[in-house]
């Protein structure tokens, strides 16, 4: 018999009923909680009076509709509504939760796995869809509708259809100033918005074992962007480092015994993918979107595309839609693109080693006189840590905004919106229409690089702001 995926045997050990031809119910492990995908969930609860099923295995924050410069002064009626529903709802039912006040709050991707919550093959269920940003950790990571939420909330478990497998083995050496952000931009810039489409997709190769968590996390967080139901990494040694001493992980013995449990979850070597695709990130160089989909992208040091030279129809068309809303022409240099925004945050790019590589571009130098800048950290964790080595006075004194955690410019549910027109640099993982705020433009790049655009007033190659001595980091792999 052919041996196991990470996949395989992380579903086999959920499987409460399996029966031919119908879905599968699966047992959860970790239900992570929001304020905009809950309120009807936790209302069909109380109409069909029922309770929630686990509730220790529940977490919530409020992460999308806060504002980031003044937290406790939510102004927009839908927004306070829900915020408040959470508050109600989660002491009503007994959930968990990191509320305004809570210095655990923050974006529920990046809260998650700082708590320990987060651990190697559990099955982890949000209703949001980057909850594939856990699958980092080898937890079968996924997220789901507003109805499913209800069904996990009263059950703690789901019915699920069993995916196929797409290993995606990544190789090479990266170039200074090549990010991991970089790396998965590229991968879907090649294969497209939907390659993942069916499939969950495990990252393997030299270049994933030598990232660290963070970096790992912002691979998974785009897989959904491929269109994959998951991404999932192995679980290795910087895994387990990463989780040693976390307050939910396993303590003391039963860590080491936890430990043991996760390295059997390896993808055996011998193990069946549906399908495999190869990519070596040698050649490549940090990444900026030019369209209105991730897919849309080029090197700095390339140029926008010429809608006319695309193969597909489709393609062309969707192209040409894509530069007249971004307000662009085939053939200019990506260095040429001026930008009037630029944004740190989201559950992509907001955790500690994403500010601390920003702020190493930033350091000793001025935000161009043209740029609005915000740093937006993606936890209270983050936060702290970030100002105890002072990199909020970085930023700060170069001319960013220095901001509480949220969502944030990420999306337009809360007051950080791009004026229409605009164009912002972001470290975000979404570029479709209106999705920084009516008619704003977005260009999807790595913390390196928006930092590097902050600095110039348009896009330059992030290598030319690294100095000597840190080059080294970059070629870590
Ligand atoms: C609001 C929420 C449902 C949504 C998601 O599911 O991803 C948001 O987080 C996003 O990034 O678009
Ligand atoms: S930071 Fe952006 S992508 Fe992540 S959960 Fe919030 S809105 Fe969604």
């Amino acid at each position: 018999m052919a041996g196991k995926s990470l996949y395989e045997k992380i579903w086999e050990q959920h499987v409460v009923v399996d029966e031919a031809g119908k879905p599968t119910l699966l047992y959860i492990d970790l239900h992570l909680v929001h304020e905009v995908t809950s309120p009807q969930a936790f209302e069909g609860l109380r109409l069909h009076n029922r309770s929630v099923r686990r509730p220790e295995h529940t977490f919530a924050t409020m992460d999308h509709n806060v504002p980031t410069d003044d937290p406790f002064t939510v102004l927009d009626p839908i927004a306070a509504k829900q915020i408040q529903t959470l508050v109600q709802n989660c002491n009503e039912f007994g959930v968990p939760l990191a509320d305004l006040q809570s210095e655990d709050q923050g974006i529920v991707h990046v809260i998650g796995p700082e708590l320990g919550l987060t651990l190697p093959g559990k099955t982890i269920v949000c209703g949001d869809s980057h909850t594939s940003t856990h699958g980092a950790f080898g937890a079968l990571a996924f997220g789901i509708g507003t109805s499913e939420v209800e069904h996990v909330l009263a059950t703690q478990c789901l019915w699920q259809k069993r995916s196929h497998t797409l290993r995606v083995h990544l190789t090479g050496v990266r170039r200074p100033g090549v990010t991991a952000k970089d790396i998965i931009l590229g991968v879907i810039a090649r294969y497209g918005v939907d390659f993942g489409s069916g499939y969950v997709l495990e990252f393997t190769g030299e270049v994933i074992r030598s990232m660290s968590m963070e970096e790992r996390m912002t691979v998974c967080n785009m897989a959904i962007e491929a269109g994959a139901r998951a991404g999932l990494i192995e679980p290795d040694q910087t895994t387990f480092e990463y989780l040693r001493g976390r307050r939910y992980a396993p303590r003391g013995e039963a860590f080491e015994q936890a430990v043991e449990r996760w390295k059997a979850l390896a993808s055996d070597p011998d193990a069946v993918y549906d399908s495999t695709l190869a990519f070596d990130i040698t050649d490549l160089s940090p990444q900026v979107t030019w369209g209105t989909n991730p897919a849309q992208g080029v090197g700095v040091d390339g140029v926008v595309p010429d809608p006319e030279l695309l193969e597909s129809e489709t393609e062309r068309r969707g192209a040409l839609q894509a530069l007249a809303y971004m307000g662009l022409q085939p053939g200019t240099p990506i260095t040429e693109i001026a930008v009037q925004h630029v944004f740190i945050g989201s559950c992509t790019n907001s955790r500690i080693e994403d500010l601390r590589l920003a702020a190493s571009i930033v350091r000793g130098r001025q935000v161009a006189a043209s740029v609005r800048a915000m740093v937006v950290p993606g936890s209270k964790a983050v936060k702290r840590q970030a100002e105890a080595e002072g990199l909020h006075e970085v930023f700060r004194s170069a001319g960013f905004e220095w901001r509480e955690p949220g969502c944030s410019s990420c999306l337009a549910m809360n007051p950080d919106v791009i004026p229409e027109g605009e164009r912002c640099a972001s470290t975000s993982n979404r570029n479709f229409e209106g999705r920084q705020g009516r008619g704003a433009r977005t260009h999807l790049v790595s913390p390196a690089t928006a930092a590097a655009a902050a600095i110039a007033g348009h896009f330059v190659d992030v290598a030319a702001y690294i100095s000597r001595e840190e080059a080294y980091v970059w070629n870590r792999s």
